[in-house]
């Protein structure tokens, strides 16, 4: 059993490859062996977690996930804790036949049953052992037993923290979603924890993943992958780099952040998404940084003023061709539009962020000469799209995006044949050719304007110092992603977390 520190990277199944990996491993093993591992695991991982709990309840659903959580309560309690199971079965012949046999033991275990959650306080424990795999967003009946939602409410507002095996239930698997009827009213309040059996799911790292399970622990209950291909990655850590004595700023790249529409032709100024992205590939370690502000009024000043190290240049006097990393789309409003056909042109490395990717959404010439840049053997382009930008160039409303979000951003991928990172809690980055990512790291200091900004530029910043491949593209998105999500999960919890200072705290 391991806690995820997200230092490296982990496989992620489908709930259809977890079942095609459990019935290889079934058949192998005498009955019941799994439940049993799983049902161990979960009451040591218990002890471990709530070791002065005067009681641990166990919510068990009428699926193979509450025999996982009744094979918990007989360890438990041979363990000699007190327990109290509540099941939504009645009796044992209305589960399937390993938890048929975990009710049993249970019972010879001498196990409490009880319809409602005993009185429980903080120092106790919740296991939540309700519904797993077997969730579906369709359940054969209708409408759910009144005890499964009143049993969830009691796991999601309680007081006592709250293991749940396997998945928190009513997340599904697959995308991080919420079954229909069962979303939470609100944030949870006591500490959630979760124990992965078998394999990890993608759905307990993006969407509403995150804020269910909260800290994954994961038990492979002794079995492998049975040469299953996972559906994707958890990102890892990405390598430290190292800068030879020998290399000067040319070895490093020059990163050119096109964007920042001023307040004249629309009235709403977004010179600052420009400035952050520049002050982010300074940072990052970008070897020069060049600002070309769409802003018929800016002088110099207005880049130098925020970040002296970084050149202010008129659009035209930009060498696209000349080897430069474009950064393009921050803050770049409809006047993006205007300079988007050279830039896709000619620009050997490229990220389109922002009203960038809203102009390729709305204009199928732009969106062509996207396509064609993937015909070059000297062009990357990644894609920064967050879920509402990632609907506008699908030409879908953004729940459908957030409803399966490794299949909006591998769409989008083999759509415009770039990298793709599809921003949000979970990002998920993909590019034909690789097995999908999800980014593991950042939080919710996030949410504020600006970061995506950051995002770009410090993604133009590992682009400028790699080949123009597209494998490059793919790696270069992971580890933008996942050292920007880091630089937030390591912010010190007395002071604000700001664009600016984000992109300033970044390191090469
Ligand atoms: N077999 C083994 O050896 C091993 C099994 N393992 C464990 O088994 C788990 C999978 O078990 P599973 O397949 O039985 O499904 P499970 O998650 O219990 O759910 C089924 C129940 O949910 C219900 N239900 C579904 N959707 C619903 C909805 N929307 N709203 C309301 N209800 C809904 C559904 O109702 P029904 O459709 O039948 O009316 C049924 O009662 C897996 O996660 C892991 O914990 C592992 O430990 C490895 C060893
Ligand atoms: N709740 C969150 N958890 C993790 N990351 C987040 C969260 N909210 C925002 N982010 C990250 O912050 C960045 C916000 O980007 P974006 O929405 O483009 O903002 P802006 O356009 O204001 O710069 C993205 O990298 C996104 O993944
Ligand atoms: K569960």
């Amino acid at each position: 059993m391991l806690r995820l520190d997200f230092s490296h990277p982990q496989p992620l199944f489908t709930s259809q490859a977890t079942r095609h990996i459990e019935a290889a491993a079934a058949a192998a093993l005498p009955p019941c062996t799994l439940m049993e591992r799983a049902g161990q695991a979960t009451a040591r991982l218990a002890m471990a977690m709530a070791p002065h709990a005067r009681t641990i309840w166990l919510a068990c659903g009428s699926g193979n996930n509450g025999g996982d959580g009744l094979q918990a309560a007989a360890a438990l309690r041979a363990a000699g804790r007190h327990v109290v199971v509540s099941c939504l079965a009645d009796d044992a012949q209305q589960l399937p036949p390993d938890a048929r046999q975990a009710w049993l033991r249970a019972r010879h275990a001498g196990v409490e049953f009880a319809s409602q959650p005993p009185s429980l306080g903080p120092q106790d424990l919740c296991v939540d052992a309700l519904l797993g795999l077997g969730l579906t967003a369709h359940p054969r009946r209708h409408p759910a037993d009144a005890r499964l939602l009143q049993w969830l409410e009691a796991l999601h507002s309680g007081t006592t923290p709250v293991l749940s095996v396997d998945l928190p239930s009513g997340l599904m698997a697959d995308t991080g979603q919420f079954a229909p009827g069962l979303t939470p009213g609100g944030p949870a309040i006591a500490a959630r924890y979760t124990l992965a059996l078998l394999t990890l799911k993608p759905g307990l790292f993006t969407a509403h993943g995150r804020d269910a399970a909260c800290c994954v622990w994961f038990d492979d209950l002794g079995v492998g992958n049975a040469g299953t291909s996972p559906a994707a990655w958890l990102a890892g850590a990405p390598r430290p780099s190292s800068r030879p004595h020998a290399s000067h700023k040319g070895s490093y790249g020059d990163v050119a952040i096109i964007g920042g529409e001023g307040v004249g032709p629309r009235g709403m100024g977004m010179t600052g998404a420009a400035l952050l992205a520049a002050s982010a590939a300074l940072h990052a370690g970008a070897g020069r940084v060049l600002v070309a502000l769409l802003d018929g009024v800016a002088d110099a000043t207005t880049v130098t003023s925020v970040q002296p190290e970084c050149m202010p240049r008129r659009f035209e006097a930009l060498a696209l061709d000349g080897g430069v990393t474009a950064v393009a789309g921050c803050g770049g409003g409809i006047a993006i539009a205007a300079v988007l056909e050279p830039i896709l042109l000619q620009a050997g490395r490229l990220v389109l962020d922002a009203d960038a990717l809203n102009a390729i959404a709305t204009d199928g010439a732009m969106a062509r000469l996207l396509r064609a840049r993937a015909s070059r053997t000297d062009r990357a382009t990644v894609l920064t799209p967050h879920p509402l930008e990632a609907a506008r160039l699908l030409g879908v409303e953004t729940d459908a995006v957030q409803a399966d979000r490794l299949a909006a951003a591998s769409e989008l991928a083999a759509r415009f044949h770039c990298a793709v990172v599809l921003k949000g809690s979970g990002s998920v980055i993909a590019a034909k050719g690789h097995t999908p990512r999800i980014n593991p790291t950042g939080n919710a200091r996030l949410a504020t304007a600006g970061t995506g900004d950051v995002l770009a530029g410090l993604l133009g910043a590992r682009l400028a110092a790699v080949p123009a491949t597209l494998d490059a593209a793919f790696e270069a998105a992971c580890s933008a992603c996942w050292e920007h999500g880091a630089a937030a999960d390591h912010w010190p919890g007395s002071s604000a977390l700001t664009a600016l200072k984000l992109a300033r705290t970044l390191t090469a």
